[in-house]
């Protein structure tokens, strides 16, 4: 990743980085990753200059931040105030609908019994949470950003600027944008070398993994910061040093999801045969092997080698059609209506119910709950 022109980095030296499934690290001496309460950051410094010129105070450690500003607060922006209320983050948000603040309160109380399981902070409450009426006012004391407004890109350029405008000069800034690059984002910001993505999956307060990755003007620094601080909040990071529009996980997935509109569109399958293809099939696999390492299994003895060799000229078929299908009216009416079908009368808050408990079960399964305060899994 290139570095900022010439902006000194204010952030700590880079470590490797590491794939975290424990709870939060906020203090050293706990076993357990749940007891401690997240210290006070200690007050920025004077810092090198920032990208405008003026001076940039260093960060907190990302291990001491306890204050959260989450921008937008839909479906993603509430799961990540969620996820940091769960882990005893003190949260301000801020989202201009009218009915933000009672759509999210609402989000937050539906998703604590299943972080409950998960083993909450002991400081852990949603009286955490503050909802202000400004944007500038979120985001005045906040130590990290995390931005979830719409997936629009001037939205986001506007955004974000204005976020770097209000924001502590120390704190860093992430986007949960879904495939944007940062550097399509960061051009307005008069300190963009502290912007970066911090791409989370659906709910982000159960889904470990979040791709961290910056733009061209963001200092590396930023992004070690950002993946220590996600590892802090008990998330399991991915840190890319390129950019790819999509990021690693969304392109597979994009994939799969362009294939299955094709099948729809063809009338070849239906909503609900798609959905049991994968969930009666190699979904299983996936919770906890990866597709390459499971497809090297299908070599049997001989491995990805006999894998390749046996199936490999197969991807020249036309398994693949590359090209998006045109999302026309029709294609589109076909899966929403195949999605009411295979819901079968479920409204979306059993469904986040039923989601909810199935991700907790394969993360009990396969050994990936963090621990409790108690040192007992939940
Ligand atoms: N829905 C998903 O599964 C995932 C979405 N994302 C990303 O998260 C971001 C948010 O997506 P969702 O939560 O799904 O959308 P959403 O539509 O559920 O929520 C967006 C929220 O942003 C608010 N908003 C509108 N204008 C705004 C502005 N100018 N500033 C701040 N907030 C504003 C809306 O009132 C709404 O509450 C997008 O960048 C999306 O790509 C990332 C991972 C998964
Ligand atoms: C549908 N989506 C592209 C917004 C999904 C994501 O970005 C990640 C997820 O939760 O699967």
């Amino acid at each position: 990743m290139p570095q900022a022109a010439s902006a000194p980095d204010p952030y700590p030296a880079p470590r490797p980085a590491t794939r975290e499934r424990t709870g939060p690290r906020h203090d050293p001496e706990d076993t357990t990753g749940m007891t401690a309460t997240p210290e006070p950051a200690p007050a920025p410094g004077p810092g090198p200059e920032s990208g405008a010129g003026s001076p940039a105070p260093a960060p907190c450690p990302p291990e001491s931040v306890r204050r959260v500003a989450c921008v937008g607060a839909g479906v993603i922006g509430g799961g990540w105030v969620a996820h940091f209320l769960a882990r005893g983050y003190d949260v301000t948000a801020w989202d201009p609908a009218p009915d933000a603040e009672e759509k999210l309160r609402r989000l937050v109380d539906a998703a604590w019994p299943a972080l409950r399981q998960l083993g909450l902070h002991p400081s852990a409450s949603p009286d955490r949470l503050t909802v202000l009426p400004t944007l500038e006012e979120a985001v005045a004391d906040a130590e990290f950003v995390q931005e979830s407004a719409p997936e629009k890109l001037e939205l986001k350029r506007s955004l974000l600027a204005r976020i770097d405008a209000a924001a502590p000069g120390g704190a860093v800034i992430a986007s949960s944008t879904s495939g944007y690059p940062m550097t399509d984002m960061q051009g307005e910001a008069a300190d963009p070398g502290r912007l970066l993505v911090g791409h989370p999956f659906n709910p982000p307060y159960l889904i470990p993994l979040v791709e961290v990755v910056g733009g061209e003007l963001t200092r590396p620094g930023a992004v070690e910061w950002a993946s220590r601080f996600y590892e802090a909040a008990g998330k399991s990071v991915i840190t890319m040093d390129k950019e790819l529009p999509g990021f690693i996980a969304n392109r597979l997935q994009e994939a799969l999801w362009r294939e299955a509109l094709h099948m729809v569109a063809n009338g070849e399958a239906t909503v609900q045969e798609i959905d049991d293809s994968i969930t009666e099939g190699p979904g299983l696999r996936w919770a906890f092997m990866g597709p390459c390492l499971t497809f090297a299994l299908a070599g049997g003895e001989g491995g990805m080698a006999h894998m390749l060799d046996h199936f490999g000229p197969s991807l020249k078929s036309p398994w693949t059609r590359l090209e998006a299908p045109e999302l026309d009216a029709s294609l589109r009416d076909a899966m929403v209506e195949g999605c009411d079908a295979a819901a079968a009368g479920r409204s979306a808050a059993q469904l986040v119910a039923e989601r909810d408990q199935g991700v907790i079960d394969v993360l009990r399964a396969t050994g990936r709950l963090p621990r409790s305060a108690d040192g007992e899994r939940p």
